[in-house]
């Protein structure tokens, strides 16, 4: 009979550690994976000391496991922070397991909306468009919160231009920082610059739910939440656990963008979140010296698609290396005034009139 992660999880949970606790008490179990009779997991101390007491639990926890019906093979590693991870303030543990939650999805007290950006590739503008559109909807008087959960490649900071380390007087709630009239968080902020993230699903998972729960935002009209790229965890968790109000999905004309961007929106059908509508980004090119227009990607294929799929097209925008300049800056273009400012005004004109925003 198939071992089951409950009855992994409690047979871990029987040996003691020095010290006091186990190592599900002290959290330091991580990516537990139950596969056939294949029990996988990660111990993770917060140093090499700790490491070296743990080593003794780690081979009592591996017997143990081998020791139960159904199990076949442990594979158990023990990993610890380098002095630099240990010394990452605030104290706040980001990248935890996520806790249990009570009922379905929740809701953010005093945020009254959260629209999650999302895109089937990477490079198509979604950072930017997040960044842009808040800024626009601030302009309009709107209370604007960006989270970036671009858990792997955190852009925001560079985009909004901030890089201050969020305080956390208590240790408990982060304060989040206010930029372009947006208030604003981003997993970036808590790491070092450079510094690589590599958890694994459980960790991004609690940063995740860290970062939505932890995070002081105030009273919001709206939540930006620009995901990763794709149709992973993070996406997932975030459509599960969170009240979303829908989904917005951006790309570039190209039909091999589009092909992504219709798995993105198959996953936001499948996780039942409501698909707000499509936004073509890089859409047309105008050259700054003559005027002419032209089509890099291709033009009209999100349009098209919305067309098909009978949902909402919310704006095209153009291929502008103001765009790009502004966003590497840390002043979105929205910011200022011209073409690319008034396509995001209307794209956050017609959020606000439609009451999503
Ligand atoms: N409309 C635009 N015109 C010109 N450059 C743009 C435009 N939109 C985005 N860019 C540039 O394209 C690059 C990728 O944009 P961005 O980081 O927002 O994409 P992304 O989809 O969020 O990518 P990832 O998810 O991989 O971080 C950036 O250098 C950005 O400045």
């Amino acid at each position: 009979m198939a071992v089951s992660r409950e009855e992994v999880l409690a047979v871990i949970d029987r040996i003691a550690c020095p010290g006091g606790g186990t190592l599900i008490s002290r959290d330091l179990v991580r990516a537990l994976q139950v596969e056939g009779g294949t029990v996988r997991f990660v111990i993770e101390a917060a140093s090499a000391e700790e490491a070296r007491s743990l080593g003794p639990v780690q081979v009592a926890v591996e017997a143990a496991l081998r020791a139960l019906p159904g199990v076949a093979a442990v594979q158990a590693v023990m990993t610890a922070h380098g002095p630099a991870a240990k010394a990452a303030p605030p104290t706040l543990k980001i990248g935890q397991h996520p806790t249990p939650q009570q009922g379905g999805a929740q809701r953010l007290a005093g945020v009254d909306r959260i629209i999650a950006i999302g895109s089937g590739k990477g490079g198509v503008g979604k950072s930017t468009v997040s960044s842009n559109l808040a800024v626009a909807l601030a302009k309009q008087g709107r209370r604007v919160g960006l989270l970036d959960a671009d858990i792997y490649g955190p852009s925001q900071p560079r985009m909004m231009g901030v890089s201050k380390r969020p305080a956390s007087p208590d240790g408990k709630i982060i304060e989040p920082l206010v930029a372009h009239g947006v208030t604003m968080m981003s997993l970036g902020l808590m790491l070092k610059e450079d510094e690589a993230v590599i958890w694994r699903g459980p960790m991004l998972m609690g940063a995740l739910q860290q970062l939505l729960t932890q995070v002081a935002w105030g009273k919001l009209d709206v939540l930006l939440i620009d995901l990763p790229p794709g149709t992973g965890d993070v996406q997932l968790t975030l459509c599960q656990r969170t009240q979303l109000t829908g989904a917005i999905v951006v790309s570039t004309p190209q039909d091999v963008a589009l092909l992504d961007a219709r798995k993105a929106l198959d996953m936001f059908s499948k996780l039942k979140t409501p698909v707000l509508g499509l936004i073509e980004n890089m859409s047309t090119y105008v050259c700054p010296n003559c005027g002419h227009e032209e089509h890099l990607f291709g033009h009209g294929g999100v349009a098209a698609e919305a067309k098909r799929l009978d949902l909402p097209f919310l704006a095209e925008i153009p291929l502008s290396l103001d765009v790009r300049l502004a966003g590497d800056a840390g002043t979105p273009v929205a910011v200022g005034e011209g073409p690319v400012a008034d396509a995001y005004a209307r794209l956050a004109q017609r959020l606000v009139d439609g009451g999503m925003a």
